[in-house]
C-alpha cells in the first residue's frame, strides 16, 4: 500500500462495485454486450441440455467470460479515444479498429468452440 492509498483508502468492495457498475454501463450502453448477454444465455441453456462434459464446460466458460472481458476492454478503449478527440484522427481510427479487431479474433475463436462442441451434440439427436 503506497502513500496515496494511505490517504485515500478504497476498499475491496468499493474497487467491485466499481467494477460491476463498469459491467452495467457497457449492458446498458452497448449493443454488442446485449448480443454477447442473449447469446450466452442461450449457450448456457444448451450446455444443460446437452449435459456438455466437465472439459467442454471449461472451453465454454473461457469463451463466455472471454468474450465479455474483451468487450469491456473495447469499450473502455472507445471511451478514453472519444475523450481525447472528437475530431477525425488516424490514430483514433487505428485504436478503436484494432480494439474491434481484438473482439473479432476472439469471436471467431468462440464460434469454432461453440461448433465444435455442439454439432456433436445436435447430431446426436437425429
Ligand atoms: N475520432 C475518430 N477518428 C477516426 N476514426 C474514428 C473516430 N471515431 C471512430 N472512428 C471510426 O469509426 C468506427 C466506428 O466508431 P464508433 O465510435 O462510431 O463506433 P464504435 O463505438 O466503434 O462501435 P460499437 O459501439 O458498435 O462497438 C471506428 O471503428 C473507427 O474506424
Amino acid at each position: 500500500m503506497d502513500s496515496q492509498d494511505k490517504r485515500n483508502p478504497i476498499s475491496f468492495i468499493s474497487s467491485l462495485s466499481y467494477a460491476i457498475s463498469g459491467v452495467k454501463i457497457a449492458l446498458r450502453a452497448e449493443r454488442n454486450m446485449r448480443i454477447h448477454f442473449i447469446s450466452s444465455i442461450f449457450v448456457l441453456i444448451g450446455s444443460f441440455y446437452f449435459s456438455i462434459t466437465k472439459i467442454e464446460w471449461l472451453f465454454i466458460l473461457f469463451a463466455i467470460s472471454g468474450m465479455f472481458a474483451l468487450e469491456l476492454v473495447n469499450t473502455a478503449i472507445e471511451r478514453v479515444v472519444d475523450l481525447m478527440t472528437e475530431e477525425y484522427h488516424p490514430l483514433a481510427k487505428q485504436a478503436k479498429d484494432l480494439a474491434a479487431g481484438a473482439v473479432l479474433v476472439y469471436a471467431v475463436l468462440s464460434v469454432a468452440i461453440g461448433m465444435i462442441i455442439f454439432f456433436p451434440y445436435i447430431l446426436n439427436l437425429f
